[in-house]
């Protein structure tokens, strides 16, 4: 028979069980929850049943979970808690709820760079996770092949198991799932796209000027162009938007609501097992899409070297050895992680032109004496070679990149810790480089770092400021090893070549024929508000007015 005492200390100890198997094995089974979190208590009660009143025994159930989670917020803010010498916030240091209620604000990017600033280089954003503003801290965590993917990525992989390329953890498997993306971005493949972006450019000069003179929304014009040209580079499959100057497939709806959704649930995988089987309309569409996509290029065969015939057919791809549904998730993942972010890049990039009048002007004229009239501003040979164009892409880079937060990454389980710059680290941490801060970092970019000045990345002897004022070389810091955009190491944008012509081709071609004006009615001070940190940047609409240029 129990007393009330008895009873007491046996729903204590089982709780205090329960917190110590959530704290050693992190379990991530919906059985184990399961077992641990309905069918222990479930087993008490019954247990106790002919002692305790119904009542009871369901207080009996809250008093265990209520428990668990006393016992783990206890020991998340105790001085013998292997993270406790970091400073961070109390919300974050007892739970990820408070990092994923920050995404759903679109907020984190922001936060994280205040804590930065209250806190110190290294602050404590999680109960086990650290992030770092430090560049010695880049090279440790992401250019070593030591540290896999955390937790965040377990969204990365569908309830079939499919497992697409960003969410592989094992460096081996995915430096064999990479080969054919290097060969996809080689000089000569990129060579091959620019047929396919020289039209798709074409016609989007073609679209926006029958609406010059009118207000639109540029940031869905370049959202078109982008899904358009990665439908064609990746799958050749056309979507049309541009030319239909809308969404008519919805899928920016899908992308953005599938976007929003993954960013808030990878911060708390453990919700993850509990509603990855509910099917939701999102992701579901897009693997309908991708599959779409995959049968129609299947059928047509290969016409041109697309990304689809680097992945299935060339001969990197049978050492790749992924599936068919892996095939077809990484020809999406390139679809959706290409389009959204260089098309968010490109609108950065005009509302910076929109401030700062002068920089447009300045890149105006370096853009009419390579392309003097007459001459095809989509000549891709000599983009590369025009310092303010790549100044003025490389500081929207720095100031807005498209993916603002930290990546995450693992001090493996067993490797018994890890130095990252001069802090050591224990075991099972989650670590990442807030982006948005280290490229803000007065001791990496100076002087203004939170302005756009896009001369810091030209190379001269002095320089002119802003204000007027002339200051040397020497008094100018530009740490390109702090400006990491596209990550950095072995899983570093599988993209980025073909990005960076995109991006050239566009804001040239786009700069070359028409005069930017702000509408009258759209406050620029907005603009940077309205940016969603959802992992990659969610954006609002940037009304603009476009002037086709005198003889261009
Ligand atoms: C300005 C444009 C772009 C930026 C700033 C950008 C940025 C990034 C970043 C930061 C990552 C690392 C993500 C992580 O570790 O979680 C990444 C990964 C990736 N990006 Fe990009 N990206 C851009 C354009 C593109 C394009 C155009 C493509 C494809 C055509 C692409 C394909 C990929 C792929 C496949 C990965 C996963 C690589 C891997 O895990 O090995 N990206 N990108």
């Amino acid at each position: 028979m129990f007393d009330s005492a008895d009873f007491k200390v046996l729903v204590c100890t089982a709780s205090f069980a329960c917190y110590l198997i959530y704290k050693q094995f992190e379990p991530n089974s919906l059985l184990v929850h399961a077992v641990l979190l309905l069918g222990v208590p479930t087993l008490l009660a019954w247990q106790l049943s002919s002692q305790l009143s119904v009542l009871q025994q369901i207080g009996a159930a809250v008093s265990y979970w209520c428990l668990i989670l006393a016992f783990t917020a206890l020991y998340r803010l105790s001085p013998i808690h292997p993270l406790a010498k970091y400073p961070g916030p109390t919300f974050g240091k007892l739970s990820k709820i408070y990092v994923a209620y920050l995404v759903a604000r679109g907020d984190l990017y922001r936060a994280i760079k205040d804590w930065h600033e209250r806190y110190g280089d290294v602050v404590r954003i999680g109960p086990n996770e650290l992030s770092f503003r430090r560049v010695d801290a880049v090279q440790p965590i992401y250019g070593a092949k030591t540290m896999p993917k955390g937790p965040y990525y377990d969204t990365r992989t569908t309830p079939d198991g499919v497992c697409q390329l960003d969410g592989v953890r094992d460096f081996s498997v995915h430096g064999l799932r990479r080969k054919p993306w290097v060969r996809a971005m080689s000089s000569t493949a990129l060579k091959g796209y620019e047929p396919i972006l020289h039209t798709k450019t074409l016609e989007l000069m073609e679209e926006l000027s029958k609406r010059q003179g009118e207000k639109i929304d540029i940031s869905h014009w370049l959202n078109l162009f982008g899904f358009d040209f990665l439908g064609l580079m990746a799958f050749g499959r056309e979507f049309g938007m541009v030319k239909s100057g809308e969404d008519h497939l919805g899928l920016l709806h899908i992308v953005e609501e599938g976007i929003f959704a993954f960013a808030v649930i990878s911060h708390t995988p453990w919700i993850y097992p509990f509603i990855k089987h509910i099917p939701a309309q999102g992701p579901k569409a897009m693997q309908l899409l991708g599959a779409s996509c995959v049968r129609e290029r299947t059928s047509k065969g290969s016409t041109s070297k697309d990304l689809f015939y680097f992945l299935t057919e060339d001969e990197g791809a049978a050492q790749s050895g992924a599936t068919p549904d892996e095939i077809t998730a990484d020809g999406m993942l390139a679809v959706i992680a290409g389009s959204d972010t260089t098309s968010t890049v490109l609108v950065h990039l005009w509302y910076f032109m929109l401030r700062h009048p002068e920089c447009a002007e300045k890149l105006h004229k370096e853009i009419d004496v390579t392309f003097p009239p007459g001459e095809d501003p989509l000549d891709f040979s000599r983009h590369a070679d025009m310092p303010y164009l790549n100044a003025c892409i490389n500081e929207t880079l720095r100031l807005l990149p498209p993916v603002l937060g930290g990546l995450q990454r693992t001090v493996k389980r067993g490797s018994g810790g890890a130095m990252i710059g001069s802090y050591f680290v224990p075991e099972s941490t989650q670590v990442s480089v807030h982006i948005f801060s280290l490229q803000r970092d007065p001791r990496e970019f100076s002087p203004l770092p939170d302005d756009f000045w896009p001369d810091r990345w030209l190379t001269q002897d002095s320089y002119t400021l802003p204000t007027g004022d002339v200051i040397n070389k020497e008094q100018v810091t530009t740490n390109r090893a702090a400006f990491d955009p596209f990550s950095f190491g072995p899983q570093n944008c599988a993209g980025k070549a073909l990005a960076m012509v995109e991006m050239r081709v566009v804001a040239c071609a786009m700069m070359h024929k028409f005069e930017l004006r702000e509408s009258k009615e759209y406050d620029l001070n907005q603009w940077e508000k309205d940016l969603l940190d959802t992992y990659v940047t969610l954006r609002g609409k940037l009304p603009v007015i476009l002037e086709q240029r005198q003889g261009h």
